[in-house]
Formats: C-alpha cells, sequence, structure tokens
C-alpha cells in the first residue's frame, strides 16, 4: 500500500518523443485507470515507473525508487507483458521459482492458481495458454508476494466477458483492502464501473488527472431531458435564457403534431391527470434545476426531469481526439482483379464466333 509519485517522465526514440515531462500520483484506497490513445505512451510509462526502460525523471514508492526496493514482488505486482513467462516451465514452477527468489512460500504458488481459476492447469506450459489464460497467470504472478500494489498493463486484453467481469471484482476489492492499484485499459465502459481516479494522456502528455465524474464533467456536457405536454410554452419560455438551446426529440415533434400545437393548455389540463401526451425536450446550456423553476415561472407541466451525463468514451474521444496518433481514413473500393492477357489470336472486341 503505498502511495505512487510519478516526477517528469520522460523518454524519447530518436526523434519521437514517447512520455513527454509526465507527473501524477497515485493513491492507495482505489483504483486509477490510465487511458490514452493507440501509441499514447502508456506501456512506456508503465516501464519507466519500474525502472524498466532508460528515460529522466522518476517514480517513487512511499518514498523509493523500484531498483532500491529490496523485495520488489511484495511490495509491487506488475504485470506489462501477458506472455512474458519461462517457455519451458510449467505455469506452477514458473511461479515457485519466482516465490523461492523472494523469500515466498512455495504453497502461495497453488494459492494465486487457485484464486486465478488456473488449477487445472497449472501443470500445464504456459506457452500452450490463450491470451486470457496468459493475463491470469500474469496476475497470478503479480500477487504472488501479496503487494500493496499493483501495476498492470491492459489486464483485461483477452478476457472473456466473465473473465472481465471477475477482473473487475478483483481489482475493486484488493483496492477496497486499501491497495494501489493503477491499471491501463482500452476497455471504457469497464473502466467507467472499475476506476475511481484517471490518468489521460495524448502523445506522451498529460491530458486530465482526477476523478473519473470530473473527467466526464470537463469534456462532455451534460443535457436535461423534460418530457412535458407543454413543449411550445416550455421551448419559448426556455428560450429567453442566454446560452441555452432546446431540441425537440422525435416523440415531442409526434405530439405537437397530434395536438396542433401550439398547446392548447386547457385541453390538455383538461385530460385525466397522467394521460396528458407528454412529449421530450433536450435542453443543453443549463441545468435541471434552471428548466424546473423556468417551467414552474410558465405554468408548464412536467412529467419528467433527468440529468443526463455523457459516457466515460464520448468524454474520452472529445479529449483525446486532438492527439490520436493513428487516425483511420475511408476505405476506397478495391482496385477491380488484373484482367488476365488475351490469348494469342483470340478476338478482344467480342463478336460472332
Ligand atoms: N522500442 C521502441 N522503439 C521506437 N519507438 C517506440 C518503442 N516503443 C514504443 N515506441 C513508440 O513510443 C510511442 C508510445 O508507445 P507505447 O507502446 O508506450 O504506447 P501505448 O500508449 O502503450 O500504446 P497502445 O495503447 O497501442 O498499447 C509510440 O509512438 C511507439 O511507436
Amino acid at each position: 500500500m503505498s502511495v505512487i509519485t510519478a516526477q517528469g517522465l520522460h523518454k524519447r526514440y530518436g526523434a519521437k518523443v514517447a512520455v513527454d515531462d509526465l507527473s501524477f500520483e497515485v493513491r492507495p484506497g482505489m483504483v486509477t485507470g490510465f487511458l490514452g490513445p493507440n501509441g499514447a505512451g502508456k506501456s512506456t510509462t508503465m516501464r519507466l515507473m519500474l525502472d524498466l526502460d532508460n528515460g529522466s525523471g522518476q517514480t517513487l514508492f512511499d518514498g523509493r525508487r523500484f531498483g532500491t526496493i529490496r523485495h520488489p514482488m511484495r511490495e509491487i505486482g506488475a504485470v506489462l507483458e501477458a506472455k512474458a513467462f519461462h517457455p519451458t516451465r510449467t505455469a506452477r514452477n514458473h511461479l515457485r521459482m519466482l516465490a523461492a527468489g523472494s523469500g515466498i512460500p512455495a504453497t502461495r504458488a497453488d494459492e494465486v492458481l487457485e484464486f486465478v481459476g488456473l488449477a487445472d492447469v497449472k501443470r500445464k506450459k504456459p506457452k500452450s495458454f490463450s491470451l486470457g489464460m496468459a493475463q491470469r497467470l500474469g496476475l497470478a504472478q503479480a500477487l504472488l508476494g501479496d503487494p500493496g500494489t499493483l501495476i498492470l498493463d491492459e489486464p483485461a486484453n483477452g478476457l472473456d466477458p466473465h473473465g472481465i467481469h471477475w477482473l473487475r471484482d478483483v481489482l475493486k476489492s484488493l483496492a477496497g483492502q486499501g491497495r494501489t492499484i493503477f491499471v491501463s485499459s482500452h476497455l471504457l465502459s469497464e473502466m467507467s464501473l472499475m476506476a475511481d481516479q484517471l490518468v489521460v494522456i495524448g502523445r506522451g502528455r498529460m491530458i486530465y488527472n482526477g476523478d473519473v465524474d470530473g473527467f466526464v464533467r470537463e469534456f462532455t456536457q451534460a443535457t436535461v431531458l423534460v418530457r412535458t405536454p407543454h413543449t411550445t410554452q416550455l421551448t419559448t419560455a426556455l428560450g429567453s435564457l442566454d446560452g441555452v438551446t432546446v431540441e425537440a426529440l422525435p416523440a415531442a415533434a409526434a405530439v405537437a403534431a397530434a395536438t396542433a400545437d401550439p398547446v392548447d393548455p386547457a385541453a390538455v389540463a383538461a385530460l385525466p391527470a397522467g394521460s396528458q401526451p407528454s412529449g421530450a425536450l433536450r435542453v443543453a446550456g443549463t441545468d435541471a434545476a434552471t428548466v424546473g423553476e423556468v417551467a414552474f415561472h410558465a405554468g408548464v407541466l412536467l412529467h419528467e426531469l433527468t440529468t443526463q451525463t455523457a459516457s466515460l468514451e464520448t468524454a474520452f474521444i472529445t479529449a483525446t481526439g486532438a492527439s490520436e496518433e493513428y487516425v483511420a481514413h475511408d476505405l476506397g473500393p478495391a482496385p477491380p482483379p488484373p484482367q488476365p492477357p488475351p490469348a494469342a489470336g483470340a478476338e478482344t472486341t467480342g463478336g460472332a464466333a
């Protein structure tokens, strides 16, 4: 359980700056997600943090560099590459060898293999493992020394939906025990369910460091969904507010037509409570409380008033769009297959044989 402090991490490959002066803190007791488009520098950053790559800056684990920690496996569990295992040993022996090197009892190998669901294949060689099985073995290896800190690069890669669900529960529960979890992933829906804090980078630079809700707030605009039988009156009333836009959703347009817009409030009010036809509006540029107040002062009945926040994926695309390194382009039609050369003496213009 340690605070990770990354300070001024920097790495270039020739002219290419892969990690550009990154500083951030990863705190215990929560999952910190590490996000960025392809090639943003996530893996390089993780390697720098663990002194596995040459670069500048430093990373401290409760004030100590990785290289100075006597038994790193007992403090920091890391999986940076899913398939980095000994080529000839069985999964169990691979873990027992690592355990022996760090003064960890051999029985722990069986415990962690059981924990990650690989007990049945522990006598098999990891080279025969699928990517998902290799990921599970990687996590078993990381947990061998019961470390307080986990650094995991794309641990969900290759896992099936059950495996992803399981991994999320495991990481959340390890964080709940007070451990420090730093995990990269491209699965944004998973990240939104799992992470408390985010470090988001693009082209090696910091884009955002803070809590997940703050990221979504900063890079997207919340809207207010309103359902009312009086869409026209409400649209007019909201139109007087600066910076507010109102969009009629398809259902609202249908109601407006059906009730011969503008709505006759007296006719609608005469309907039994709850049976008035309701149209939907999406309001941007203000909050639900303001929409509710405006509706109240305009005498507009509301059936629903909901704040709608955007997804982590929408925020990620907005935040990192400009720093996307590998941008796809439209694929034109395939060229026609080459025509075989005409046989010698054959007709080339067509015609009756
Ligand atoms: N050994 C290397 N030699 C040259 N360039 C490298 C090397 N390793 C990484 N890079 C470059 O550094 C940049 C960052 O790469 P990195 O693998 O850290 O990104 P990433 O965010 O982990 O990407 P992904 O999400 O695709 O795994 C990329 O532009 C990559 O091409």
